[in-house]
């Protein structure tokens, strides 16, 4: 019997992410996913989607090391089944390329990613302004796919969806036992955190099918992604900035990086989309109990992944469903019944 009433609150790659490993491991609790955006209106729809990351200075490596292997293991299993087309996650091979060479020649996800390996001379010779290069294969997850095959996934394993603004906790202390904060961005307002803060990313979708292999420029400012539809093209990291339209001077600084990269990168635009990473120097995955309406109700916060989200999310939603565990088995045992 389903006792304990969880709410998930937000519904990009980590919300349902999380919804999906509650629903899926707690059968005790019966999970609600409310959000005021869904697919293709989030963040994570913007998202190049590549599963790479830098490192978060306030996390212990180690934790980032099982976030990242558990994100990149759930998503390898994904993309070697049956169900990659409709999740829309792929393997992809490429390189990482460096003006200088990095202090940090082998990044901390070296050995979970496939066939890390620095590239040779011959190899670099295309890319003239660049000194020192990785080649490697790894994941790529499309979010604009993804999310509706999770939301699928959540609602298989007795999750609902509600869509729905969240204006403050105390909305939801009536009706739910357990709270976990998947708001992103939203978590600025939604729980006053002002560490999280927007870094706007603007990219292009470029129709460029010949194009297989995965380019990034190691300063992250620029990158080349082929997927399945498209080809991501950008980027842009402006810390502060929310601006959602479209900016020309972006476009058109982008456009020149990449075509310096891959001069092929001449067919034509697709779509131009802007997202605003959920800023923050590492992410919050903790639980607090919090006072709501007279009432101390556990709260389980999942968010502030910047630029990491799709590489990140299975393994903090992991971390967020052991946090659940925990706030089960402290609960009063009327509360269970
Ligand atoms: C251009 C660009 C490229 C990127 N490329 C990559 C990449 O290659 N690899 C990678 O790992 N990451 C990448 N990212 C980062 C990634 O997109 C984010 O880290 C990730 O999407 C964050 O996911 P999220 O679920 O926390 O937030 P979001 O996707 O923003 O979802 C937040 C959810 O919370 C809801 N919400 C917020 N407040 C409330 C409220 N008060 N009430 C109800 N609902 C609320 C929203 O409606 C939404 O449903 C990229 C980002 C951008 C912009
Ligand atoms: O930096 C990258 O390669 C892609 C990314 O995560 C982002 O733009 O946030």
């Amino acid at each position: 019997m389903k006792t304990v009433r969880v709410a998930v609150v937000g519904a990009g790659v980590v919300g349902f992410s999380t919804a999906v490993c509650i629903a899926e491991a707690l059968p005790i609790c019966s999970v609600t996913l409310l959000a005021e955006k869904f697919s293709p209106d989030t963040t994570s729809d913007v998202a190049a989607g590549m599963v790479l990351a830098e490192v978060f200075p306030d996390i212990p490596l180690e934790r980032q090391r099982r976030w990242f292997k558990d994100g990149f293991d759930h998503l390898l299993d994904i993309a070697q089944s049956e169900h990659a087309p409709e999740a829309g996650v792929l393997l992809t091979s490429g390189c990482q390329i460096f003006k200088e060479v990095p202090a940090e020649m082998k990044p901390f996800w070296s050995d979970i990613v496939i066939g890390f390996r620095n590239m040779t001379d011959l190899e670099l010779k295309r890319f003239p302004n660049h000194k020192f290069g990785q080649a490697f294969t790894t994941l790529k997850c499309e979010c604009s796919i993804y999310l509706p095959w999770l939301e699928k996934r959540f609602r298989k394993a007795g999750g609902r969806v509600e869509q729905r603004k969240v204006n403050s906790l105390q909305e939801l202390s009536n009706n739910f036992d357990i709270i976990v904060n998947c708001t992103g961005l939203g978590s600025r307002t939604l729980v006053g955190d002002n560490q999280v803060h927007p870094i706007r990313g603007q990219v292009f979708k470029m129709e460029a099918p010949w194009l297989k292999h995965f380019i990034r420029d190691g300063d992250g400012m620029s990158y080349i992604y082929p997927g399945i539809h498209s080809v991501t093209v950008g980027g842009t990291k402006q810390v502060g900035d929310s601006r959602l339209q479209l900016d020309q001077g972006d476009s058109k600084s982008i456009l020149e990086r990449c075509r310096k990269l891959e001069p092929s990168l001449r067919k034509a635009k697709v779509l131009e989309p802007v997202g605003l990473r959920p800023g923050r120097r590492s992410p919050r995955v903790e639980k607090e109990l919090v006072e709501l309406r007279g009432r101390q109700v556990p709260v389980v916060h999942n968010y502030g992944h910047s630029g990491w989200g799709v590489s990140f999310a299975w393994g903090t939603a992991r971390d967020a469903l052991g946090l659940v565990r925990q706030c089960l088995h402290e609960m009063p045992l009327q509360a269970k019944l």
